[in-house]
Formats: structure tokens, sequence, C-alpha cells
């Protein structure tokens, strides 16, 4: 067998490598704020910490609603010229956008990723997961939120209550669902752009998956179940990636009052007590700077660096940071309760075709997709899966992108792949279970900031998730007796990992051989045991924490759509108290 993965992964080194060269011309910095500099002890109204998804928002809503001093602390600099290309996010993992933690290998799940240990991406840019991530747009199924409300005792984050936050960060630009009901369901003056991108390819696909049982819908939103097909909508307009960094700070580049701080790192918050008085951080230039908020300090670092920030900071579980010295502020469960969807790709190969490959569109979704929302139990309203159906055609060098470079499976697997995509065309199926109740953590492995946290990320730690998704997969594996599967005599892929297994056996061996991330790290600073419902850290005063670290459970879908509204209900929480 050719060795087509090694090949791939050194064609996108040599890419990345360009690219390299391209992002120090920084072609996207005329979009942005300009990068501020910082005086030493100089104070401001807010202080976020984090200009990613939640903290670009963040910082706009902010300084765009009053005449606040704000400033953002970014460790990261402008989104590099490729970010902006919806067709380039295959090259972006492991660049120096991306923090590329490492997860703890537990010697029994992504046993055949490289390395045996997931690659945590997560951008460190302007935008941060969102300049690099996959662009899928969705809002979760209502039964998410109200299970928070419920869970948290808090009627405003249920449904109908965030659903206001989710129509301010839309801007939903398809004409053909504005003239749907589903339009109720959307913002179209806010702030991102979304669109959708309906192929005939697609709808091949969809009329498969009604056969299987699950009814293909215009759209997935809903207010009362998620449960359908679809040709999803995607953060991409004007031929760009709508990042967050794009659809607000690009917006806020001529306030005067917010100041966004480039190539800094925050190395800890400051305390006067139990008050959180400032930041102390490291500039490009290597200064060591304090800087006081007068209102408030944010957090918005991610899942991963939020919580590694507060326990350096002194606020987490009092044994472990006096096992590393640290004072503590606060003795509280940061770092516990790290979720992400445990996934699983399937290949399966589909038509035999000579054809040329099509011309790849730079500007939009690589490949016709549809996503899929299923429940075991044909009763439930809500999700107990996603499938994410991304069709590629013979001889993909994209799709081997996908699988060496984004999802890191081990050359064998890619190798695999590889060799089913000569001369047919293969599905790519993102299996993810949608409401796991296995958990991870995130702890420090140093008491220097620069030393990543470990991360274990406890998938299948409790065993009823893998007798889930077990059930899952084989619910979806009926699409291979649906009339265009047989008429095309499409064949699940044979990974060679559970030869001589069959039914359930194979499934469970399935689950574990090939779980790998879908990147959707929360948790780690839960609403309700570090963060109250209004995000303030618990027994703490002018301290919050705003990002995918909150969310006490997973949502029933991809999850950007989800933090940015966090962020947009924080705003409103935080000028209402101001
Ligand atoms: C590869 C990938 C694909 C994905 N695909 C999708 C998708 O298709 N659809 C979807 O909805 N979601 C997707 N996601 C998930 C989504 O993008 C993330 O959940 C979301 O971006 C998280 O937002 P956040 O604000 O919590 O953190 P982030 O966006 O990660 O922001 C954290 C920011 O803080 C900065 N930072 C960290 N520490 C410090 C410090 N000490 N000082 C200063 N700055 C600091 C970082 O540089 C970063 O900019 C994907 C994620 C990844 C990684």
């Amino acid at each position: 067998m050719s060795d087509a993965a090694a090949t791939t992964l050194s064609t996108i080194s040599a890419v990345q490598s360009a690219l390299t060269v391209l992002s120090a011309l920084q072609l996207t910095a005329f979009r942005y704020p300009s990068d501020c500099s910082l005086t030493n002890a100089s104070s401001y109204d807010y202080i976020v910490v984090g200009g990613g998804s939640a903290g670009s928002a963040l910082a706009y809503r902010l300084s765009a609603s009053t005449s606040h001093k704000v400033l953002l602390i970014e460790e990261g600099s402008y989104p590099p010229f490729e970010t902006e290309i919806p067709l380039l996010f295959t090259p972006i993992p492991k660049t120096s956008v991306d923090y590329d933690t490492s997860s703890v290998n537990d010697g029994y799940t992504a046993q055949n990723l490289q390395d045996q240990i997931i690659s945590l991406t997560q951008g460190k840019m302007l935008g941060g997961g969102s300049s690099l991530n996959h662009m899928i747009h969705v809002q979760g199924d209502p039964h998410d939120y109200n299970q928070w409300a419920s869970i948290l005792g808090d009627d405003s984050w249920n449904y109908e209550n965030v659903l206001q936050y989710f129509k301010k960060l839309e801007n939903l630009t398809d004409v053909d669902l504005l003239a749907t009901a589903y339009a109720d369901l959307h913002g179209t003056d806010g702030m991102i752009k979304i669109a959708r991108e309906p192929s005939a390819t697609s709808a091949k696909y969809l009329k498969a998956f009604a056969e299987l049982g699950v009814p293909t819908v215009d759209d997935t939103t809903s207010r009362t179940s998620s449960i359908g097909a679809t040709d999803p909508l995607y953060a991409i307009g004007d031929n760009l990636r709508q990042s967050n960094a794009l659809a607000y700070l690009a917006r806020a580049k001529s306030f005067d009052n917010l100041c966004v701080a480039l190539s800094t790192k925050v190395q800890k918050i400051l305390f006067d007590g139990t008050t959180a008085t400032g930041v102390q951080v490291n500039t490009s230039k290597g200064e060591s700077l304090v800087l006081y908020a007068k209102k408030e300090v944010i957090v918005s670092a991610g899942a991963i660096h939020s919580p590694q920030l507060l326990m350096l900071s002194g606020i987490g579980p009092k044994s472990h940071l006096e096992s590393f010295g640290i004072p503590v502020v606060a003795d509280l469960p940061v770092g516990q309760n790290l979720m992400d969807h445990p996934s699983a790709v399937l290949l399966i190969q589909m038509e035999a075709s000579t054809d040329p490959t099509p011309a790849a569109n730079p500007y939009i979704f690589p490949v016709p997709t549809t996503t899929f929302y299923a429940a075991v139990d044909s009763s439930q309203t809500y999700p107990d899966y996603q499938t994410i159906n991304l069709v590629f055609p013979h001889d993909s060098g994209a799709m081997m992108q996908l699988c060496t470079n984004v999802f890191k499976y081990s050359n064998d697997i890619c190798n695999k792949f590889y060799e089913a995509n000569v001369g047919r065309s293969v599905l790519f199926v993102v299996h993810n279970l949608m409401m796991p109740n296995s958990r991870g953590n995130v702890s420090l492995a140093s008491a220097d900031i620069s030393v990543e946290p470990l991360v274990y990320t406890g998938t299948y730690s409790d065993c009823s998730d893998l007798d889930l998704m077990v059930e899952c997969l084989e619910d979806f594996a009926g699409v291979l007796n649906t009339t265009y599967f047989r008429s095309v005599d499409a064949t699940l892929v044979d990974t060679g990992l559970c030869t001589g297994k069959t039914g359930t056996e194979f499934w469970k061996c399935y689950a574990l051989g090939m779980s790998a991330t879908m990147w959707h790290y929360a948790g780690t600073c839960a609403m309700g045991s570090v963060v109250d419902t209004t995000l303030k850290v618990k027994g703490i005063n002018g301290l919050r924490v705003v990002d995918a670290s909150v969310m006490p459970t997973e949502v029933s879908g991809n999850i950007n759509a989800a933090v940015t509204m966090i962020a947009e209900k924080a705003a409103a929480h935080i000028l209402a108290d101001n």
C-alpha cells in the first residue's frame, strides 16, 4: 500500500510553511482595531482576557454600548489570511495560531490517533476557535437550554429566553429559509452572517436519511425538536469565514474606548482579598505589566485556558493549588466537569467515478455536506446523536487532509481511507454523541503558565456513553440499506481494527478504536458550581468567566453559536449591573 497519509502530511507541512511567510505580512490587520500599547499600572473599566469567540463578542458589546474603557487582551495576533478563506481550514491545525494542547493518553480511547493522544486544537488569535473552526452554525436543541434552566433553577437560561441572544448574534442571509416559518427563530440584522449551501448531491443523501426515518427539514432550529436532516447553516458571508473577530471586532475598529492588546499573555489575575482588581501580563516586548480594572475582570480564555488561569491565580480546588504552592483565594471545582462530544468517523465508499475532480470553490464549505440529528428512541424529541456528512469526490486530497491533519487519525487508517477513495466518491461521516455523561478534567502541570495544563478528556469514562454510542452507530448504519446507498453498492470502509467482531461487539470496538474529539471542550468553570447564573465567580467580587467553560452540560450540536449567545447574555448582565 502506498503511504498516501505520509505524503499528505508532508504536503500540508509545505503549505503551512508557505502560509507562515504570508502571515508575517499581516494581510488582515487592516480590518481590525490596531494593536494598542499598554502602560504599566494603567486602569480600565473592564478587562477582558482572551479575544476568542466569547471575548470578541463581549469586548465589542461592552465598548459599543457605553463610554466605558475596555481592554481586550489576546495572546495571539490577527487571524491570518488563510483563516478567512472557508476552503482552507484543513492546514490550520498545528500552526502558530493553534495551541495544540495534547490530551493525556488514557490508554483506552484515541488509540488510533497519531501518538495515541488527542491534539486539542484551539485558536490562538483574535476570534479564537471561530477563526479556525469548521463554520457549522447551529443553535442546539431547546431541550439543552431548558435543561440548563432546570439544573440552575434560573429560567433566564431556558430556550425562549436565550433565543433573543441567538437572534442578536445572527444575520441569516438565506432568502429561501427566510421565506419559511424558521425565519422567526433567526436574527436577520445581527452580527454573524449565516448562509446555507444546498446542492443536488446533498439532496440524494437527505432522501436516503428520510428513508431511514429522519425527516428532511429546511432547518433543524426549532422551538420543539431539532431532530431532522438538513443542509446546515454556515458562518460564511461575503465569501469570507464569519469569525467572531470579523463579525464583532472589525466593527469596533474606530472605537476609542476599546484597547485591543495583541501578543500579550495574561499571567495572573490580581486580587485585593476576594475582589479582583486587575491582571498581570507579559507583552510581546517581554515586559511584565500590571493593569487594573475599576469594574470587572472577565476571563474568556476558553475551556482549557480559563481554568488554568483561574487556578494559577488562586481559584480552584484547594488541595490541588496547595500542591503547587499557590495561595488559595477561593476553593472551587475549577477544571472539573470537562465535556466534549465523543466522536468517531465512518467512511462509506459510494459511487464509482472517473469524472475529473470538480474545481474547488475557495469561498464556500469545501464539499457538499448535510447534518443529521436523531434519537435512538423515536419518541424522544431531542437528539442522541449528530452526524456531519461530507461527500468527497474520488481521489480527494481534501479528504486526506481532513483525516491526517484535522482528525489526526493514524497513517494506517488514513491510508485505508485513501484506498477506498480511489475511483469512488466517499461519504465521510463524523458521528457524534450529543449529551455525554462522561467527564474529564483540566489540571495544572506546573505553576508556570507557559506550561500547558494536563487535559484528561474522560471520554467514555461513564460506560453508558459507550453503550449509547454503539446504539447510535448501529442506528445510523441502517443507511447502508436505503435505496440510494444500495444502488451504488455503498460499503463501510474496513479500518482493520475490529476484524472478526460482529454486531454490538463490532460497534463497541469501532467506537473506541475510532474515538476522536469534536473540539467542543466545555464545562470546566460550570455555571452552578464555579460561577453563578450571571457568570460571576462564586465568592469573588469583580470577576466573571464568559466562554465555553461555563456550560453546565453540552449543547446538541456544534457549540460556537451557543458560546456567542453566552457572551451576548453576559454583556447584558454586565451592563445591567454597572
Ligand atoms: C478544529 C475546531 C473545529 C470546530 N468546529 C466548529 C464548528 O464547525 N461549529 C461550531 O459551532 N463550533 C466549532 N468548534 C468549536 C468552537 O469554535 C469553540 O467551542 C469556540 O470557539 C470556543 O470559544 P471560547 O470563547 O470558549 O474560546 P476560544 O475561542 O478558544 O477563545 C479563547 C481565547 O483566549 C486566548 N487566550 C487564552 N489564554 C490567554 C491568556 N492567558 N492571555 C490572553 N489570551 C489568552 C486565546 O488565544 C483565544 O483567542 C470547533 C473548534 C475547533 C477547535
